[in-house]
């Protein structure tokens, strides 16, 4: 396997035919049944209880998305919830989809001053080689409010590593733009970030035209979307918002390339917990939330291949 972050995904995007992402967010009141009676029975401390339910759904979980996906996409705060217990999980579960053949993105926004984003990088960020960080993930997402020097480190590391970063230029919540959307020198904040992420993405080395630096761009501003790619022509995506949010497969189209590529689209509960939602509910059981899953990854892909078909490898 080629060792950029961004190689390694336009290759397993190509692959598998899909930038579809599948969000690891698991939420104890909407497991199912069968996993956290299990989980009572073998636990008795609430956090381990938990945190044992969260592995178990997230394995069998992975094994179904594992053939259909490039990535995966865990987010830090539900497992961290948790406590010790909860990391330790998030730490299985990342090895786990990586030994499946997936790209890991933790999704942990974080950051600090440089010496502090240094720390971070070194615990996150282990690109090519798993064993290179004790969290082991391919890719990180970072917050850039504190400045382009705290990117910095991330980004020597990163580079080191064969890892790959998202910075939050465009974040798909409603109050999102009352911060990124004030002006200064006449354009919004979130386009001053997406510059900086563009001059940082233009000098490292591609892949298919992109680098190893992306942005994260929320799905539920399709006009900015539109702007941002053609800003940030060296930046892959990571488009969150996409389904529970409102996001369609129209909206996030502008993200992508001729051939497909420049972006991934992220799914969390709209997968993970298919097996809830009525169009999935009238045709599996709760016994069969695996094959729920399985069927809301498929849709999700057909979806999006009906504006961004991905080209097959050569
Ligand atoms: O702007 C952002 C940045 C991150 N997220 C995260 O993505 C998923 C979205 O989950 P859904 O269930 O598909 O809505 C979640 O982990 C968020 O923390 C985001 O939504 N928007």
């Amino acid at each position: 396997m080629s060792s950029t972050y961004i190689a390694r995904l336009n290759q397993l995007t190509q692959q598998k035919k899909t930038a579809a992402l599948v969000g690891l967010d698991p939420r104890f009141d909407q497991l199912p049944e069968e996993i956290v009676k299990k989980a009572k029975a073998n636990h008795s401390d609430p956090n381990e209880m938990v945190a044992a339910a969260f592995e178990e759904f997230c394995k069998r979980l992975i094994d179904v998305v594992a053939p259909l996906v490039p990535a995966v996409k865990p987010q830090a705060a539900f497992y961290e919830e948790w406590g010790p217990a909860g990391s330790r999980t998030l730490c299985r579960v990342i090895q786990y989809a990586r030994k499946q053949g997936l790209l890991v993105i933790c999704d942990g926004k974080r950051n600090d001053i440089g010496s502090t984003a240094t720390a971070y990088a070194h615990a996150y960020l282990a690109g090519s080689d798993p064993e290179a960080s004790p969290w082991g993930a391919d890719a990180l997402t970072v917050n850039p409010y504190m400045g382009s020097d705290t990117l910095e480190p991330f980004i020597k590391v990163a580079k080191e590593r064969g890892a790959g970063l998202y910075v939050l230029v465009r974040t798909s919540n409603p109050g999102s733009g009352r911060f990124q959307n004030l002006e200064a020198d006449g354009k919004p904040i979130y386009e001053h970030v997406a510059a900086e992420v563009e001059a940082f993405a233009s000098q490292a080395e591609l892949s298919e035209g992109y680098s190893s630096i992306g942005a994260v761009v929320g799905a539920t501003y399709p006009a900015e979307l539109e702007a941002l790619r053609t800003q940030m022509p060296h930046v892959p995506f990571l488009v969150p918002g996409y389904g529970s949010q409102g996001g369609t497969s129209a909206d996030v189209a502008s993200a992508f390339d001729t051939g497909g590529l420049g972006a991934l689209i992220n799914s969390s509960r709209g997968i993970n917990f298919a097996y809830n939602k009525p169009v999935y509910q009238e045709k599996f059981g709760p016994d069969q939330w695996e094959e729920a899953v399985h069927q809301a990854t498929l849709d999700m892909i057909d979806d999006l291949a009906t504006h961004t078909p991905v080209k097959a490898l050569g």
